[in-house]
């Protein structure tokens, strides 16, 4: 309620999502934990001047939709929407409570809608009765012809990039799309529909975070932190591996694998930031297969489970901990070794070694431990 004025929402999620080409319609892709749809309908559930919101979704995703907003405080109810968004809009206002008196409708692909914008909306349109955020463009925007050749250099000051919400009296807003539709006419947005009836549609500034999801790039990245530590006991008789390097030494790491202790720290954090479990799960010591088996193959076939879930690598830290041989000579063997294994640029790797001032199990060289810490994206 503004100013005694019932204010609904319509949030138009019932799009396919071509240009993400995510397999699901991107409002149902997740940010930080949420979908895209949650976050969005949480700020008009959140905001000061909002009675409630219906969502206008796609028929096969109706179940879905409920599942996730039923619960939320304000949500009113679903509609199932059509081919283009003018018509899923209008599917949202066919629903709307008599006694509703403003309307703004909201793209369910703008998720960073802010509190500050939803008001400015709401408190413009209920004083001028069509209020639209948008921001001034930051481009030079030409004109082009069919044959790649620029037409015009359009007046900067003059330009504005259109965002939702937009907001309306509600009567006002029906009469516009009733005409439209009598007329044929599809715009791709609802201010245009109420420009056509020669009512004035006045400004609100709207926010640059405000963006509307449409292609890969728009999502932002999730970083994710993983940890790996590891520990192998020295023994004579086996030959030293740390990073794929063999070290020559009085003594070696034993163990199922080749033991390569750095590789495996490595490899644990990889597979804890991306939520995989560790490599004990994927490469059981109980299984004869990996009796021997080089770290390196191990680590091909994370980087592999890697790619197949979406990550990519921000970089990785390690430590070996070892009172003895002295490392340094083949601390840049290990990193190629690692970041070629893993398909990385050298940069993305770095390898130390460290004493432990003989401390320890580590100092009295009875085995050696490594840490590593990494950082993943994902889209
Ligand atoms: N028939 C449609 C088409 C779009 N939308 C909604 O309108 C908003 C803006 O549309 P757009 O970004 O074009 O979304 P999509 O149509 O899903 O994207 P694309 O054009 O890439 O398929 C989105 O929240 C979308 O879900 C809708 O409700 N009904
Ligand atoms: C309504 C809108 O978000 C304003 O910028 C935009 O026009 C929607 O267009 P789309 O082609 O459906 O993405």
């Amino acid at each position: 309620m503004y100013k005694n004025k019932k204010v609904a929402v319509i949030i138009a999620a019932a799009g396919s999502g071509k240009r993400m080409g995510s397999g699901i319609p991107k409002q149902f892709l997740e940010i930080e934990g949420k979908s895209v749809l949650v976050k969005t309908a949480l700020a008009f559930s959140q905001n000061q001047y909002v009675d409630g919101f219906f969502v206008v979704t796609g028929k096969d995703f109706v179940e879905r939709t409920e599942e996730l907003l039923k619960s939320m405080d304000k949500f009113m109810g679903i509609a199932v929407g059509g081919a283009e968004r003018q018509d899923s809009v209008y599917k949202g206002l066919e629903m709307l409570p008599e006694d509703t008196d403003y309307v703004l409708v909201h793209d369910a692909a703008r998720p960073f809608i802010t509190q500050n914008v939803i008001d400015l909306v709401i408190e413009k349109s209920v004083e001028k009765g069509a209020a639209v955020a948008a921001v001034p463009v930051k481009d030079t925007i030409k004109t082009v012809d069919e044959q790649g050749v620029f037409t015009n250099t359009l007046p900067r000051d003059q330009l504005r990039c259109i965002q939702t919400p937009q907001g309306f009296q509600k009567e006002l807003l029906i009469k516009a799309y009733k005409k439209a539709f009598a007329e044929n006419y599809y715009g791709t947005d609802d201010a245009v529909l109420i420009e056509r009836t020669g009512f004035p549609v006045h400004l609100v500034d709207g926010d640059y975070s405000n963006i509307k999801i449409t292609t890969k790039e728009d999502m932002p990245m999730e970083c994710r932190i993983g940890t790996g530590y590891d520990v192998h006991r020295l023994e004579k008789n086996r030959k030293l591996i740390l990073g794929g390097v063999e070290i020559p030494f009085e003594s070696g790491l034993s163990g199922h694998s080749d033991a390569d202790v750095l590789v495996h720290a490595i490899m644990d954090a990889l597979l804890g930031a991306a939520a995989l479990g560790d490599i004990g799960r994927h490469f059981p010591d109980a299984d004869e297969k990996y009796e021997g088996i080089s770290s390196m193959k191990l680590l091909e076939h994370v980087s592999w489970l890697l790619e197949r879930n979406g990550y990519g690598i921000g970089n990785i830290d390690a430590t070996i901990i070892a009172q003895a041989p002295r490392l340094a000579p083949f601390i840049d063997e290990m990193k190629i070794n690692i970041a070629e294994t893993l398909k990385i640029s050298h940069n993305k790797v770095n390898v130390k070694a460290t004493t432990t001032e003989k401390l320890g199990f580590t100092g009295r060289k009875e085995g050696i431990a490594s840490e590593a810490v990494c950082i993943l994206n994902k889209i």
